[in-house]
């Protein structure tokens, strides 16, 4: 048998041109346009990329980009300086740290710096919470545009078996809380795990947010289960070349499973277009401007 292969960037595209549409009637109807400030501190080549792809997707909606670039070196004090200015500025709706910080640096202490209502990752403890007990606020951008891959996939994920491997509060945790909340049977599994590949044989959904190249073989998988890989692994190759790999091996794995997202070109681009999503969603709720349900 072989997997269907879920389009994440087909999906992306779509989502994002559905922002787009939105923005338009956003601006019109309030004069201005949402923004999304990103901030950068160091230099690590692979975040940039994706800083830089993020200002790109937030433009083509139509919305405004602020980046902040700051040298490694920056004081924790003075980023969060820059994030309280972030906070009291009308012309932002959004603010991304982007993360790993350098080691001197809290991220915690940065997270609970901003504004839990400009907060489009939602990584905040407060959104956190909303999340956990059901309440409006910020789905984290990675296990939302996942959520929506599955939903566009299987439809109604009631009663599935779903296990996702990784707890990180980034992407393993804030999905399971997603999955719970579309009551899905949820096992999270992490490095303390015994017998990962009995436990992922239960699933009907496996989402793998672990960082291991190719770490969840073929033979692990119950047969026809929807597979969603969150992993980026760089993964080097011959002659001084890399490429992308996911969590999951590919080749095995789409032998048996029912679909699976490919890395790239799956989760990747669904974590941006969630991103201009949220950050629209946070200036329509400033506005009181109404979006489709379903966006
Ligand atoms: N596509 C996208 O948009 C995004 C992709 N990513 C990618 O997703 C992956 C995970 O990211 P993130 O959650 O930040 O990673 P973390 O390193 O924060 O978390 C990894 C998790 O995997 C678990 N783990 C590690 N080794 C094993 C193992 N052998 N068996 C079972 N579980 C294991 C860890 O367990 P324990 O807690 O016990 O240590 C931990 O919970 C990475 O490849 C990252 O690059 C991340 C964010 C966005
Ligand atoms: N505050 C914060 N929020 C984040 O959401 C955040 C972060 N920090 N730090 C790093 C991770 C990682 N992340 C990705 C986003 C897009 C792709 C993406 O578009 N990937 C493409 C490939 C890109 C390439 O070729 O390198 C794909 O999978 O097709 C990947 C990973 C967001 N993260």
């Amino acid at each position: 048998m072989s997997a269907r292969i879920i389009d994440g960037k087909g999906a992306a595209a779509a989502l994002r041109a559905k922002v787009a549409v939105e923005v338009a009637g956003y601006r019109a109807a309030t004069g201005r346009a949402p923004g999304l400030a990103v901030v950068l501190v160091g230099e690590d080549p692979a975040s940039a990329v994706y800083v830089r792809s993020k200002g790109k997707a937030t433009l083509e909606a139509g919305m405004l980009s602020f980046e902040h670039k700051l040298p490694a070196e920056i004081s924790e004090g003075k980023l969060i300086d820059l994030i309280n200015e972030l906070n009291s500025d009308p012309a932002v709706d959004g603010i991304l740290v982007q993360l790993p910080l350098p080691d001197h640096i809290d991220p915690n202490q940065v997270i609970l710096a901003i504004d839990p209502d400009k907060d489009v990752d939602g990584f905040h403890p407060i959104n956190a919470g909303r999340l956990a007990i059901g309440l409006t606020g910020f789905t984290p951008c990675t296990p939302l545009g996942c959520l929506k891959l599955l939903k566009a996939e299987l439809g109604d994920l009631s009663g599935k078996n779903a296990v996702v491997i990784g707890r990180s509060n980034i992407v393993g945790k804030p999905m399971a809380m997603l999955l719970l909340a579309e009551h899905c049977t949820v096992t999270i599994a992490h490095s303390r795990t015994r017998d990962l590949p009995e436990v992922v044989r239960a699933a009907d959904i496996v989402v793998a947010a672990v960082g291991r190249a190719g770490m969840v073989k073929g033979d692990w998988l119950k047969p026809g289960a929807t597979v969603i890989d969150v992993g980026i692994n760089r993964v080097a190759g011959e002659g001084g070349n890399s490429h992308l790999a996911g969590d999951v091996d590919f080749a095995s794995a789409s032998q048996i499973a029912g679909a699976i997202t490919p890395v790239p070109g799956g989760v990747g681009p669904m974590t941006i277009a969630c991103l201009i999503r949220n950050t629209l969603v946070s200036a329509a709720r400033r506005d009181g401007f109404e979006l489709p349900e379903d966006l």
